[in-house]
């Protein structure tokens, strides 16, 4: 079996700090007990309107994660989402702050949260420039993107060194108890091969958790789950390490 990396995303830790003034919970230290604990990697997604991550944590969890060499740093966002109020912009974060990873996702500034892959049909020439500077500053750049392996093509054509698979549907029918689940599995199953057979390398993400992802993670290739609202979630119950290590041992870490 082969293991598969944790990312660790920190977003609704900074939600649950942003109901209030002042810094607690603090980001940097929950992003600290998650690589005590473990983890791989830490992930966030500001957002244009700071719901949660905040350009202050991304450079925060940017300097912690430089003092633990071998942890990666992944940054997710839309990178035409520009300049708004104090927000920067995501290309001027990531420029001053030079992740390892940089996820591309085709989210609207007011969306409540992602809900679909990229269109590259539509969007693949815009994002090949981007692509192109991403790579150039080091960072390795995944594509946001749904089971379709005519896409998936597309983002190897356009310069990604990975995917991420929106795992969404396929955490909605774990949920349901739905038929369609065993059909999503095979389309993820077959994604993952093509992407893999076409040499790229395959994430995954979004709404997995610790009922769900034994199950996805019997596809073989999976490189890096990033998981940040279920695992935030169980943390209540659990604590923050705990719950770190319960998703490392589906990952098979532990
Ligand atoms: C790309 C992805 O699936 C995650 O970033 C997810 O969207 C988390 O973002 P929120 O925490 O804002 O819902
Ligand atoms: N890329 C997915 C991610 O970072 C976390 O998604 P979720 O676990 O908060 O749904």
């Amino acid at each position: 079996m082969n293991a598969t990396k944790l990312s660790v995303n920190l977003n609704k830790v900074a939600l649950i700090r942003n109901s209030r003034e002042g810094n607690y919970p603090d980001v940097t230290t929950f992003g600290q007990i998650c690589l005590d604990a473990g983890a791989h990697g830490l992930t966030v997604h500001p957002r244009p309107d700071q719901r949660h991550i905040r350009p202050g944590d991304v450079f925060a969890l940017s300097d912690l994660v430089q003092q633990h060499p071998g942890i990666e740093f992944n940054i997710e966002g839309n990178p035409n989402a520009g300049a708004l109020g104090d927000y920067p912009g995501f290309m001027t974060l990531v420029r001053q702050t030079l992740p390892h990873q940089c996820t591309l996702v085709p989210d609207s500034n007011e969306q409540l949260t992602s809900d679909h892959g990229f269109d590259l049909t539509r969007s693949g020439d815009a994002l090949r420039p981007i692509i192109e500077e991403l790579r150039e500053l080091g960072c390795r750049v995944s594509l946001f993107m749904d089971p379709d392996p005519a896409q998936i093509d597309l983002a190897r054509a356009v310069g990604a060194d990975r995917i991420e698979l929106y795992t969404g549907p396929y955490a909605a029918a774990h949920k349901a108890h739905n038929s369609e689940m065993h059909k999503l599995l095979d389309q993820y199953r077959y994604a993952t091969e093509h992407a893999r057979d076409i040499g790229l390398g395959v994430n995954a993400g979004h709404d997995l958790n610790l009922d769900n992802l034994e199950q996805f993670l019997h596809i073989p290739g999976i490189d890096e789950v990033s998981i940040g609202h279920a695992l935030t979630v169980d943390a209540l119950t659990m604590g923050m390490a705990t719950a770190v290590h319960a998703y490392l041992r589906l990952c098979h870490h532990q």
